[in-house]
């Protein structure tokens, strides 16, 4: 049967990027989805937003909605402290096992755990089955019309905590017109837009910061 653009993309980070280099990986998955073959990871322009904003929260425990090939989860691990976690949830089990390959090759294994399934279900298993007592940091970057309702869910399943903060990517194109009608008409959320390009194209994009303020 014919290879996935998915295998492809882990085909190429095994031949070419640098065993237990997280930014090589990142790097790497960046060069292919550019010149090769376009692909839905938040990229290198969206990705140093994402840095600046990860950075600054110092998370210990973090989650992330659609993992996809594990580009983002790379790129957010390699920023963590040694004893932080990113959990991150994918239901598409073609794409978990290649987020797997991607996030072991990158030796970023010890700080991430794929959780396989939907999001509406692992989310409130997150306490009592994963161990999470709250969320410093929340990454959406999966369904776009499941941000809104995912964000319900977290503070209805109290894993959000003063100051928690969560990055939604693609809030222009796709779009995520519900989500950003909800959380910027929240007064339990300040939020901020950062504009930026959609990957790999010179099409606008923009992400959006929205603190939890309890
Ligand atoms: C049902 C909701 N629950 C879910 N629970 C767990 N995993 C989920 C869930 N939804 C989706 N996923 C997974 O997340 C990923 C989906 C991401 C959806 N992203 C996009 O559609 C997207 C799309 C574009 C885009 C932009 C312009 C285009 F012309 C074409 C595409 C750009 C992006 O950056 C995107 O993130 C997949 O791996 C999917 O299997
Ligand atoms: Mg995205």
């Amino acid at each position: 049967m014919d290879q996935s653009k998915e295998q492809r993309i882990l085909n190429f980070v095994l031949q070419n990027a640098v065993r237990g280099d997280p930014q090589s990986v990142v790097d790497t998955i960046d060069k292919y989805c550019a010149q090769k073959e376009w692909a839905m990871n938040v990229g290198d322009e969206k990705g140093l937003i994402l840095d600046k904003i990860l950075e600054e929260a110092k998370p210990s425990t973090s989650l992330e909605l659609g993992t996809y090939c594990g580009y983002s989860a790379v790129r957010m691990a390699r920023l963590l402290k040694p004893s932080a976690r990113l959990l991150t949830i994918e239901f598409n089990p073609e794409f978990a096992a290649i987020a797997k390959q991607i996030i072991e090759f990158a030796g970023v294994q010890e700080k991430v755990k794929i959780l396989e399934g939907p999001s509406e279900e692992i989310i409130p298993q997150l306490k009592k089955k994963h161990e999470v007592d709250t969320l410093d940091f929340v990454f959406l970057d999966h369904w776009k019309e499941r941000y809104a309702p995912d964000t319900i869910l977290l503070q209805e399943c109290g894993l959000l905590r003063k100051g928690t903060v969560i990055l939604a990517d693609n809030v222009v194109c796709p779009g995520a017109p519900e989500f950003i009608n909800y959380i910027r008409n929240n007064s339990h959320f300040e939020c901020t837009n950062y504009p930026s390009h959609l990957e790999y194209m010179k099409v606008k994009d923009a992400m959006e910061k929205a603190v939890f303020l309890g």
